[in-house]
């Protein structure tokens, strides 16, 4: 079977001359939980925004389950982004509205907008709402203003927001990044959910390797903008944590 996420030969170099991928190349199956690890600057968010458009490729593309996701432009483009969640280290959650709104809000193709808040959704849609916050395990917090969830709580709202979009493919970038190590666990466990009950193809980056090992099916590294590991689950060993954060490796256990 042909893969689902197929990366091919990414590059950026961002108008300042930075190098920030250089030919990278990698595929992805339905289902397949994987984490991006690498220090500071090696390039992950930037591979992440590259494979959603958020930025521009300098070459290369993506496709996802056969169809081109790079270089579209309009209504190709909205629709294409529809077919990949992303969730941002900050949420990005609207902070006065309830954690129901915001999942309504993000299965309308536009950005939310206070017009969009008051827009009058069908109760099909509200129980499809509903039913992706109770597949992150805050059905009951539906009515709660978003900004009086915990940074946890907040966050898989934001995943059950990507997750009501019906995505084929959910990009997390450093999604607990600023989260204390239980509520990590919580988001790490609510993606994991995706790939493995939804059958989505998760990409996440991370600094943490050991959260990588506990959670994801694949372990991809980055160094300098080039993917310099590509292994299933497990511990990294000692010198595959070298080859992908050098003599930095405590950056690495951070
Ligand atoms: N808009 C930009 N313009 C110029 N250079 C950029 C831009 N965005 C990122 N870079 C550079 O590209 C390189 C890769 O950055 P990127 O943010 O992708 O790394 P990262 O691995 O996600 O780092 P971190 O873990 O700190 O978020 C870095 O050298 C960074 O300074």
């Amino acid at each position: 079977m042909a893969a689902y996420v197929e990366v091919k030969s990414l590059s950026k170099t961002y108008p300042n001359g930075t190098r920030a991928l250089r030919d990278v190349s990698f595929s992805m199956d339905h289902g397949e939980f994987a984490v991006i690890v690498g220090k500071s600057g090696a390039g992950k968010s930037t591979l992440l925004r590259c494979m959603n458009s958020l930025t521009e490729p300098s070459g290369g593309g993506v496709e996802v389950d056969g169809r081109s996701v790079t270089g579209l432009s309009g209504r190709a483009l909205r629709s294409a982004r529809k077919e990949m969640g992303f969730v941002f280290q900050q949420f990005n959650l609207v902070k006065r509205i309830s954690a129901l709104n915001n999942v309504l809000c993000g299965m309308l193709s536009e950005m939310p907008t206070m017009r969009s808040v008051f827009r009058r959704f069908t109760d099909e849609e509200r129980l499809h709402a509903l039913d992706c916050l109770d597949k992150v395990g805050l059905a009951d917090r539906a009515h709660q203003r978003a900004d009086t969830l915990s940074g946890g709580q907040q966050q898989r709202v934001a995943i059950a927001r990507a997750l009501a979009q019906g995505p084929k493919v959910v990009l997390a970038d450093e999604p607990v990044a600023s989260l204390d190590p239980e509520s990590a666990r919580t988001v790490m466990d609510a993606l994991r959910y995706l790939a493995t009950e939804e059958g989505m193809a998760v990409f996440c980056n991370l600094h943490q390797v050991n959260l990588a090992g506990r959670y994801a099916d694949r372990i991809l590294g980055m160094r300098d903008g080039e993917l310099v590991l590509d292994r299933r689950s497990g511990r990294l060993e000692r010198d595959e944590v070298r080859a992908v954060y050098g003599a930095e490796m405590q950056e690495a256990f951070a």
